[in-house]
């Protein structure tokens, strides 16, 4: 008997491929649409389906957005990929990010999510730790964050804001030309803050952190590493989305050989070290971390990554939230206007306004609290996954390996929260104003909560209310063009931090 011969080329070779994987993905969205532990969870059907939508979200940089439509759909809590809810209650941070106590698994936190954090080529930093290495950064890094250090501090980070305003008043006017509304020698100038809060806060955290500035002040002028931070973190879509398809090990090492500004990077934070090294002490972020090193064996690698992280996280958040107060009050000039008067009237000279004093500028502060809830730094969901055994939320039983998180911009913008949510309103932080009574003020975390919150609250808020003062005293502020200011918020793409454009403002300097 003859037996039956297989002609196997290679047209039929791909089309049993594309049978295998076609039934493989069909199975699987239909396990994950109803047989999946999360299946009970509401959610968009693509995105309880597979993880493309969320992916096709995170890539369009509109992500943080769309989750609140969603949530205004389906309630608190959302399925926005098969293994991910988002959960948008005040409580649910505590219940996310808090130290927990009675957990199956033991844990007394939730850790974070491994696709999320790690990326395989490089160290982890404070940030992507699991438990017990992150333990013993934060022992070594919070001095550099202490009351004591920050008053040590104040000489570094005041400079640093008088150059700022020195520099803003020469750049506000073209003394070579005539305005052309007064005739007067001396035309305004449009400045865009959103690069000039980027460069003060840059300088101002290299010197905190690796003990030299950037020099963008000087120069006003983004520094190659500033820009190479900004790639960094525009081809993190893209970085995660490679992850949570599973092409991790074969596409990042193809990523990494063109990714030209990442070794920049690189270089210059190993230089830049190198030369933080050779000082003997200095009361700064990272000194915590160079007196243990040769004690803990602490590799050069890991703190540089930390230091470098510092550069990111303790940049980027607090000058976006500066350029986001500043178009907030602009278009909402009785709040300028209160805030303005506020820091003029508590100070009689300029000299008085520090790290301290800025601390009895209560309108102000609550300025900076609607504008971090209107315009949250991180308005991305940070996800964390339940241990095993599972993990109890908002009163929910969630199952093991459940992705969760709380996201920024979704809560922040919920009518059940707050009162008028697209509103500009700092009122509702004085507390005092009945309309605002029923909002939900806890629900505001943006430096998160927990173990693993923000490391730099305090000292975020120190400047950038050193900031805003200073600004508000010397300078009276109006958009360059109204017209084309009017969208900067809500037009703008969250890349897990916001992709901001110029703010063009006319600054006009207060004689005195
Ligand atoms: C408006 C300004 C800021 C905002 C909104 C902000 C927000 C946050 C958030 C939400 C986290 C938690 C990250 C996570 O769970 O993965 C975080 C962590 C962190 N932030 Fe900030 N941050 C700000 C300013 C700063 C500053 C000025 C510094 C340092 C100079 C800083 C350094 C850090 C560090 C090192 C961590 C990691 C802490 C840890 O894991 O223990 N941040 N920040």
């Amino acid at each position: 008997m003859e037996l039956p011969t297989f002609n196997l080329n290679a047209t039929s070779v791909c089309l049993v491929l594309a049978l295998v994987t076609l039934t493989y993905h069909t199975i699987r969205t239909i396990y994950n649409l109803y047989f999946h532990p999360l299946a009970k969870y509401p959610g968009p059907l693509l995105y309880r389906a597979t993880r493309l939508a969320y992916l096709a979200g995170l890539i369009r940089g509109r992500l943080a957005l769309d989750v609140l439509p969603m949530h205004r759909r389906y309630g608190p809590i959302v399925r926005i990929a098969p293994d991910e809810l988002s959960i948008s209650t005040p409580e649910a941070w505590k219940d996310i990010y808090g130290h927990r106590t009675g957990l199956p698994s033991g844990l007394d936190e939730l850790p974070k999510s491994y696709i999320f954090y790690r990326n395989k080529l490089v160290p982890p930093s404070i940030v992507g730790e699991d438990r017990e290495g992150h333990a013993l950064l934060r022992r070594l890094m919070a001095p550099g964050f202490s009351e004591r250090s920050m008053r040590e501090q104040e000489p570094i980070i005041g400079s640093y804001v008088d150059l700022l305003v020195e520099r803003l008043r020469q750049h506000a006017v073209d003394a070579d030309r005539k305005d052309p509304i007064t005739g007067l020698q001396g035309a305004k100038r449009p400045l865009d803050m959103t690069a000039w809060y980027n460069w003060t806060t840059f300088d101002m955290i290299g010197d905190l952190a690796f003990g030299e500035p950037f020099g963008s002040l000087d120069k006003a002028k983004y520094d190659p590493w500033v820009h190479a931070i900004a790639v960094a973190l525009e081809s993190q879509r893209f970085l995660l989305t490679i992850r949570h398809i599973g092409l991790n090990d074969i596409l990042l090492p193809l990523v990494r050989l063109f990714q030209s500004s990442r070794r920049e990077y690189g270089r210059r934070t190993r230089d830049m070290m190198e030369r933080r090294m050779q000082v003997e002490r200095r009361t700064d972020l990272i000194e915590g971390l160079l007196a243990k090193k040769d004690e803990l064996k602490l590799d050069p690698g890991r703190i540089q990554m930390n230091a470098a992280v510092l550069i990111l996280a303790g940049s980027e958040t607090t000058a976006t939230l500066l350029s986001g107060v500043t178009f907030l009050l602009l278009r909402h000039p009785e709040c300028l206007r209160k805030a303005t008067e506020e820091v003029r009237s508590t100070f009689r000279s300029e000299k008085d306004i520090t790290l301290t004093s800025v601390a009895r500028l209560e309108y102000m502060l609550a300025c900076l609290n609607e504008a971090l809830r209107r315009y949250p730094p991180v308005p991305f969901g940070l996800p964390r996954v339940t241990p095993k055994g599972g993990a109890s939320i908002i009163g929910e039983f969630m199952p093991e390996h459940t992705h969760v998180a709380v996201w920024q911009y979704a809560l922040y913008h919920s009518e059940e929260y707050f009162t008028d949510p697209f509103g500009y309103h700092p009122e509702r932080f004085l507390q005092q104003d009945p309309r605002f009574a029923k909002d939900r003020l806890d629900a505001l975390q943006p430096f998160s909560v927990g173990p693993r919150n923000c490391i730099g609250k305090n000292l975020a808020y120190a400047e950038m209310r050193l900031i805003l003062a200073r600004i508000l005293y010397n300078f009276d502020m109006c958009f360059a063009d109204e017209g084309k200011a009017a969208g900067w918020i809500d037009g703008q793409k969250a890349y897990t931090l916001w992709k901001k454009p110029p703010l063009e403002v006319f600054l006009i300097p207060v004689a005195r």
